[in-house]
């Protein structure tokens, strides 16, 4: 099997993207798990499938599969990602691209600067759709975590997100709360966790343990949850940016409706699987 694929990232939360609309591409999560690995393999925090849409109101079927092999359903930085791959690779000559993915659908537009703006639909806040195990919907949960109850807020931005405020997201204890909230029994499909810091009311920094990665460098959902959490919560106004370790995106929410994530997507090299 020869597979070619590009290795992007966006403020470098790291991709391998593969054109299955040319290429007959089948993966196994073993596979991918080995591929990801940053001394073993090409490296990075999840694998994008570009595939043909399935419905005819959409111009592309886009998978996510992170590091771990498990395939996920939404991905902010790699839409981004994903809309500037499909135009270097002459797969459409739109500016505006329609794609599905297994989170519902999203609507990438690529401005004249390079940068992307994506679409990111609705957020989910139900505790059903999380999925959190909650009897009634909050905009803030007790959750107990060793010892400790932490305040957190619980988002669906098409893949689950737990956000909790800190003080200072340099100290934040992202290391060891990071993966226990992860896998905590109250998020059935394990959850991304978020540590945001507000600094004022058009301005965070962010850091996120990714579900099935660890900590990135940024996570594009992951900043979509935090000001959607700082929203409801009367923290933030409707216009944001976001630092993240990586660099920073712009996010807009009115409060209800769509949200919307501008930023940067960056082609790295290209290469052949053998
Ligand atoms: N890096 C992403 C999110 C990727 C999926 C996530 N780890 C999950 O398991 O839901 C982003 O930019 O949104």
């Amino acid at each position: 099997m020869r597979l070619k694929f590009t290795k992007m990232h966006g403020l470098g939360n790291d991709f391998m993207v593969i054109d299955g609309v040319t290429q007959n591409v089948e993966l196994s999560a073993t596979e991918i798990e080995q591929w990801s690995d940053r001394h073993f393999g090409i490296g990075f925090d999840q694998l994008l499938l570009v595939e043909p849409p399935t419905r005819p109101d959409r111009d592309f079927r886009y998978r996510i599969f992170n590091a771990d092999g498990s395939e996920v359903e939404n991905c902010g930085n790699g839409a981004r990602c994903f809309a500037r791959f499909v135009t270097d690779q002459r797969l459409t000559e739109q500016t505006s691209i329609r794609v599905e993915t297994a989170g519902g659908d999203l609507e990438l537009h690529i401005q004249d600067d390079g940068q992307v703006t994506v679409d990111m639909g609705r957020p989910r806040l139900a505790p059903a759709k999380i999925p959190f195990n909650a009897p009634d919907r909050l905009d803030l949960y007790d959750l107990q975590v060793n010892q400790q109850t932490l305040q957190i807020s619980a988002v669906n931005m098409g893949n689950p997100h737990c956000v909790i405020r800190v003080e200072d997201v340099l100290r934040a204890d992202v290391e060891q709360l990071g993966p226990q909230i992860e896998s905590h029994l109250a998020f059935p499909q394990r959850v991304n966790v978020g540590f945001l810091e507000v600094v004022n009311r058009s301005q965070v920094r962010l850091r996120v343990f990714e579900r099935g990665v660890g900590e990135t460098l940024a996570c594009g959902t992951g900043a979509c949850a935090a000001v959607v959490a700082g929203i409801i919560n009367g923290w933030l106004d409707h216009e944001v940016s976001v630092t993240l370790p990586g660099g920073v995106l712009a996010i807009q929410w009115s409060g209800e409706g769509n949200v919307m994530m501008t930023g940067p997507a960056s082609r790295v090299f290209e290469g052949v699987l053998s």
